[in-house]
């Protein structure tokens, strides 16, 4: 899957997107190791003029005044609940309206269910579906998990937070090791030959392994208890992506574009949770950078690689009217400096729009279903 070079108009206030000519894709499709879209590198020397930077037009003045710092400092005391107003944010942009819950809503809610309505008692109608109760199950088995305390608001709007000792250090390491084990099948592709990477040598250039989701079911577990979902339905396929020295990810837009949404089912990506499995000081380079968002000191929004952090934000549906993607989300993974000690490891997961639609591909024979075990296990432990 080759996506098409994506033109910005840069006349209307809300930014609109349209594609430049269709490309045909003659190589054969591959999974997409990346996230969302990015421009294609052209060979077209003048398109290159201003590297990374010209790839993606700057942010409107209109648009550029809807960011918002946030008002939390990252470097005094972690507040242990978010403030209300964020909540709320999640909950009417973004949908995740048990995002980090503090009990078991489902299970209040079954209390209630005591009392039976007339309708009900005279139609039968007494049993509540199958599907709903997997997804009892489901929410009860990852409410086990104590609710998340270490958060940073690093950004407002669009909502960037991290969340700290997301991972205990053991996990962190676990999932590095990975790779290692004959027993943990896992899918490598090669950084630069597939998907919408293939013309573009310079845009990611570090290695992605496809995880079975029974694998990781920390990660599953942990990420889908921190949004409150009732299942693990509408996650992509895990990636574990380790970059070397100089190996990077430049300017993207997870979201996907039109093209994918179309030939993919589970709808638009609404949220990405990427874990960072190594620590990396910032002269060893590595890090997440938002091209458009500013700190509370008004540099570009930088997070380091800090190992066991999680970090959360929205590729869609945030702030701007009638557009698929929230543009001001760009971000890159920065180039591991060449000097760097260490090799920067995540884990990363994208979840779709819409409830049990998404279907894995990579590595064969990965289902959501088969993670179900490993997930109660690992939530029954961890309680
Ligand atoms: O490596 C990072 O920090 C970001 C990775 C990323 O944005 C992606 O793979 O979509
Ligand atoms: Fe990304």
């Amino acid at each position: 899957l080759v996506v098409p070079p994506i033109i910005w108009s840069g006349k209307s206030a809300t930014t609109r997107l349209f594609l430049a000519k269709k490309k045909r894709n003659t190589k054969k499709a591959g999974n997409s190791a990346s996230g969302g879209f990015a421009a294609t590198v052209k060979k077209n020397k003048s398109t290159n003029v201003g590297g990374d930077y010209a790839m993606f037009p700057a942010l409107e003045p209109d648009v550029k005044g809807t960011l918002v710092a946030s008002p939390d400092d990252p470097n005094n005391d972690p507040p242990r609940e978010l403030p209300n107003e964020i909540y709320q944010r999640l909950d009417q942009i973004y949908g995740f309206s048990q995002f980090n819950y503090e009990n078991s809503p489902v299970a209040e809610e079954e209390e209630e269910e005591t009392t039976m309505s007339f309708q009900d008692l005279i139609s039968g109608n007494l049993e509540e579906e199958d599907e709903d109760e997997d997804d009892n199950d489901t929410h009860q088995i990852l409410s086990q998990l104590p609710p998340f305390e270490q958060f940073h608001v690093l950004h407002v709007d669009p909502l960037v937070i991290s969340v700290q000792d997301f991972f205990t250090s053991e996990e962190c390491d676990a999932y590095v090791d990975m790779p290692n084990l004959p027993d943990k099948e896992m899918f490598q592709t090669g950084s630069m030959t597939v998907g919408k990477d293939a013309k573009s040598k310079a845009q990611r250039t570090s290695t992605t392994w496809f995880n079975h989701y029974k694998n990781v079911p920390a990660l599953m577990a942990k990420a889908s208890r921190l949004l409150g979902l009732e299942g693990i339905d509408q996650w992509e396929e895990p990636q574990t992506v380790r970059y070397r020295r100089s190996e990077k990810f430049t300017w993207h837009l997870d979201a996907l574009g039109p093209q994918e949404l179309t030939s993919s089912k589970g709808g638009q990506r609404i949220a990405t949770v990427l874990v960072y499995h190594t620590d990396l000081e910032e002269n060893e380079g590595g890090a997440t950078i938002f091209r458009d968002l500013r700190d509370k000191n008004g540099d570009r929004l930088k997070v380091q690689p800090k190992k066991g952090s999680a970090l959360i934000f929205f590729p869609s549906a945030g702030g701007i009217p009638n557009q698929p993607l929230d543009i001001r989300t760009l971000h890159c993974g920065e180039s591991v400096a060449e000097s760097s000690q260490h090799d920067k490891w995540i884990s990363q997961l994208w979840l779709r729009a819409t409830r049990n639609a998404y279907q894995p591909t990579a590595p064969d024979g990965n289902t959501h279903a088969a993670a179900t075990e490993a997930i109660a296990d690992y939530c029954k432990a961890a309680a």
